[in-house]
């Protein structure tokens, strides 16, 4: 991407030589004479780079200064010092308060352009470690074999290249920002912020702030809001129902103009962003209840992405339930361990209202806490060391119950539903294996096939135990 420079001095022949020198190498360049000028270019055209005279004549501040200034709005944007004969100990000085280095005025070109490439190249790499450390602990990949898992990351890599604005929904704890963070990373954008705005946690009153930052007066730094921090990049609205009714028409015409003013701020800023938004609400529901508006739903929804409940893909529950059992024990430094038959099957015929985060969290704790025979603590976690609401899995049990409606039927009628939704249920926690089943449900496999076939339950159906019985919750 091309790299805007900002240069500050106060002689135009020297202006016109650097705008010469880096314009020919394909930087963009501005340049202020003076401070009040550097400072409001500095604000408004967010540069890269900064190239700063050491003495500045008929300026407020002079060069140190503005230095000590743009560092304390932005420490990340390496500044470049010009010296002149006179001023070589305060060049030398400059570099303690932060300068990344200094250049003797006359200069060569080849060792300016050298230095201005390096420079760069550093503050690239200082903010790709930032982003690497945030990351660092995100999960960065929509695990699950399911086949809605599989459309879901074919969606996302679809959508990702294109710059469209895309609003994903679901449950809590379902996926929504790994998808989001899986958008970003799969796109143009990929290099440059990922900047999240939870709209759950902030208050009301601070929204504006938080998102068009406030402009610097007398003598005080200008802060950033979100949009301007997620510049070329992407700006994650988290729960973004939860954004008070009035900063929903503000942030409707920031994304129609795509400039805003900062608070207290008097000019426009650009900011070139990529929307992101999240919501476990019905946004059609909000609408119609007038706390969401209608024109911010169409801006955000051009493409609406939806992550399915865990409880809607159970065959997706042991490799997850394995793979958090063992990054949590490579992060903890604690002993493996694998999940016996039956807790696997408890696993899968539990709801997960708290879905993958509920299991995650479930089997952290599992793996701390689950007693063990072994010295070593390698044993498997049984079904019996699972908590008692997950050992039922009664809500799946109880909703098929309740939906059946057998009280209505006849008790011919009414058993042999029973016992399709019964066995349908088991075949579902085996992952449609006949004789683990039968094992189970005490039947000779035999016996257990005659039943499937007497009951209409086709070979289809059990090889797709899991989905049918989940699409009938
Ligand atoms: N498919 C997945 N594979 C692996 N880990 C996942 C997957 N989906 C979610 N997670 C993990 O589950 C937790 C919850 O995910 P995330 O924060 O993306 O959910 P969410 O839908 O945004 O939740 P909320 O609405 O509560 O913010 C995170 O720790 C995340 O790493």
């Amino acid at each position: 991407m091309e790299h805007e420079i900002l240069i500050v001095d106060d002689e135009p022949d020297i202006r016109f030589l650097l705008e010469g020198i880096l314009e020919d190498e394909g930087y963009s360049t501005q340049s202020a004479a003076q401070s009040d000028e550097a400072i409001a270019l500095f604000r408004d055209y967010r540069p890269s780079l900064v190239i700063l005279d050491i003495w500045l004549q008929n300026s407020k501040l002079d060069g140190i200064e503005l230095l000590k200034l743009f560092k304390e709005e932005e420490p990340n944007v390496p500044i470049l010092m010009i010296s002149g004969h006179g001023t070589i100990e305060t060049a030398v000085s400059s570099l303690h308060e932060g300068a990344y280095d200094f250049i003797e005025k006359p200069f060569q070109s080849d060792r300016l352009l050298v230095i201005v490439q390096r420079a760069l190249e550093a503050a690239r790499l200082k903010q790709e470690n930032a982003e690497l450390r945030l990351r660092a602990g995100a999960q960065m990949t929509l695990m699950g074999n399911s086949g809605l898992m599989a459309a879901l990351r074919q969606q996302i890599s679809r959508v990702a290249p294109t710059n469209s604005r895309v609003l994903v929904s679901g449950p809590a704890g379902a996926g929504k920002e790994v998808a989001a963070r899986m958008i970003h990373a799969q796109s143009k954008r990929s290099d440059e912020p990922f900047v999240v705005l939870n709209c759950a946690t902030l208050a009301p009153d601070h929204f504006e702030e938080e998102l068009f930052g406030v402009e610097g007066k007398e003598g005080q730094p200008t802060r950033r809001g979100v949009l301007e921090r997620a510049h070329r990049g992407t700006l994650l609205l988290d729960e973004v129902a939860d954004m008070p009714l009035e900063t929903q028409g503000k942030i409707v015409r920031a994304l129609q103009i795509r400039t805003f003013e900062r608070l207290g701020g008097t000019h426009s800023v650009k900011a070139d962003v990529r929307v992101i938004a999240t919501t476990s609400r019905d946004l059609q529901e909000e609408i119609e209840a007038r706390r969401f508006r209608e024109d911010l739903y169409y801006r955000l929804a051009v493409v609406p992405l939806k992550v399915p409940s865990l409880a809607e893909r159970p065959e997706d529950i042991p490799a997850l339930a394995r793979y958090f059992l063992e990054s949590c024990a490579e992060s903890s430094g604690l002993p493996k361990r694998e999940l016996s038959v039956d807790a696997l099957a408890s696993l899968q015929t539990y709801e997960w209202p708290g879905n993958i985060r509920e299991l995650r969290n479930l089997m952290e704790r599992m793996l701390i806490m689950a007693p063990s025979g072994s010295a070593n603590h390698t044993d498997p976690i049984r079904a019996d060391m699972l908590p008692e609401m997950v050992r039922k899995g009664a809500p799946s049990m109880t909703r098929l119950n309740a939906e059946a409606d057998v009280m209505s039927l006849p008790l011919r009628e009414a058993r042999d539903k029973f016992e399709t939704q019964y066995l349908q249920v088991q075949l579902m926690r085996f992952g449609g294996n006949i004789s683990r089943t039968a094992n189970f449900v005490c039947m000779e496999r035999s016996a257990l096939h005659r039943k499937l076939k007497q009951l209409g339950v086709t070979q289809e159906e059990r090889n797709n135990g899991a989905q049918s019985a989940s699409a009938e919750r």
